[in-house]
């Protein structure tokens, strides 16, 4: 009979499962990454962190399998629930972070609960309930340009409003939690009594963070980034620990599958391909034609595997995509790269890959779902946000595969080499 969990975590996506994991054991807790709600039985851990791929898909099924994630981890014991949303908030005005996180305070009896998507470690703070990427507001980062969740509006308080049916959002200023946790929960009060159901938390470093997460000990739900992780294992007694991040040794072959856009990944991938690397483009064009691309692009990895790694990408410029966009449509054209991208991941895999990179949410989920892997460990961090993983089930059943899925916006310009490097 396994132990009640301490936390319960539901992430929007793939990635951002990855990388709250990764905070979580960094910081102390043993946890497990299950992709979907599990199926089969779940390690003895103190937080199992569910992924799921809910981030763009309609609300109304983003809500659905939510509350299925909460309802198991529920029956695991947990009483304390961490809803897993992008450092760079990243929605639409339709949601799935409003109404995601207003089904889960329904269910849960949650009539407040903060909300931060804060992780400095990576650039991203909030002051004044604006969210800044780097030294600038979001609405003027690359995140303006994503292909399926454009930020224009760096106000989060505007733009979590605006995706919430019924409840009041308001904001827990950085002048507050400077001030430390009681201050942080005299604030909370006031908000509560004056109606607001959720309140956007300003951070911009570790320590508010830390003063966030125990003022927040007691509390049923938080919605955030992974920063907030970083503080919660504490309130267990727990210490930050190196054991948790061992992963059996790798061997076979290299490679990176690339569906990310953003500026972080155009980057890794000029890198990469400049360095005269084995690389593959996909040209989304040719997949809408009909053309057998995932084919094509297996055939010339077979000739190219070796001891270096390969690269196959879709990742372009914001002209590019927007070319693709205009032609096929924005959503058939996601799903459809999505599709080629899983199909290539899977070959990779069967044509004797065992290290592989995979850039973008999105991409990481469609590619993981190919694969038929069903959990996760959680190994050593190659950036911060982005630790390897290990599977070995499904598609990777055997020796195993060693797997790194890279959120869009993280990992310095060396990180689809590096990342190897680090697996020696
Ligand atoms: N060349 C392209 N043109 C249009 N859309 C693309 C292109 N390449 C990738 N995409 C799509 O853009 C989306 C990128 O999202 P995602 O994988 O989550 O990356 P990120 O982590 O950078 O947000 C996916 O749906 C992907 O299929
Ligand atoms: O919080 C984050 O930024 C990441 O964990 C994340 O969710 C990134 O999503 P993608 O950029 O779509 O990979």
């Amino acid at each position: 009979m396994s132990s009640p969990l301490l936390l319960g975590c539901i992430a929007d996506d793939f990635t951002g499962a990855t990388d709250l994991a990764n905070n979580l054991v960094r910081a102390g807790m043993r946890a497990v990454q299950t992709i979907g709600v599990p199926q089969t039985p779940v390690d003895d851990v103190d937080a199992v962190v569910i992924a799921l791929k809910s981030r763009t898909i309609p609300a109304a099924h983003a809500v659905t399998q939510s509350l299925a994630a909460m309802r198991w981890l529920q029956e695991r014991g947990c009483r304390h629930f961490y809803f897993k949303v992008c450092s760079t908030f990243d929605s639409t005005p339709a949601g799935n972070i409003g109404p995601v996180a207003e089904a889960l305070a329904d269910a849960l009896g949650a009539d407040f609960s903060c909300v931060t998507p804060a992780f400095p470690e990576n650039g991203r703070t909030i002051y004044q309930g604006h969210l800044f990427v780097g030294d600038v507001l979001l609405s003027d980062s690359g995140m303006r340009q994503h292909p399926l969740t454009p930020m224009t509006d760096a106000n989060l308080v505007r733009v979590m409003q605006a995706q919430c049916r019924s409840s009041r959002v308001g904001l827990v200023p950085h002048e507050v939690v400077a001030r430390g946790s009681e201050a942080i929960r005299e604030r909370i009060a006031v908000l509560r009594s004056k109606g607001f159901r959720f309140g956007i938390v300003d951070a911009i470093g570790n320590q508010d963070l830390m003063a966030l997460g125990r003022a927040v000990a007691d509390a049923p739900l938080m919605v955030a980034g992974s920063g907030l992780a970083i503080a919660l294992p504490t309130n267990h007694g727990l210490a930050p620990s190196s054991d948790a991040a061992r992963l059996p040794g790798a061997e076979g072959a290299s490679a990176v599958v690339s569906g990310s856009c953003s500026a972080a990944t155009q980057e890794q991938v000029r890198q990469f391909t400049g360095l005269g690397l084995p690389s593959f483009a996909i040209d989304p064009l040719r997949v809408a034609a009909g053309e057998d691309v995932a084919a094509q692009a297996l055939r010339w990895a077979g000739e190219h595997l070796g001891d270096q790694p390969l690269l196959v990408y879709s990742t372009a410029a914001p002209d590019a995509v927007r070319a693709v966009q205009q032609s096929v449509g924005g959503t058939r054209a996601g799903e459809m790269i999505e599709q080629t991208l899983a199909a290539i991941t899977a070959g990779l895999v069967r044509l004797g890959v065992r290290r592989l990179v995979v850039a973008g949410g999105e991409t990481s989920g469609a590619a993981v779902q190919a694969l038929g892997v069903r959990q996760l460990r959680i190994g050593a961090q190659i950036d911060p946000g982005v630790p390897w993983c290990f599977a070995n089930a499904g598609a990777c059943e055997g020796a195993g595969v060693h797997l790194a899925l890279k959120s869009g916006n993280f990992g310095t310009r060396d990180f689809f080499i590096k990342a190897f490097d680090l697996l020696k």
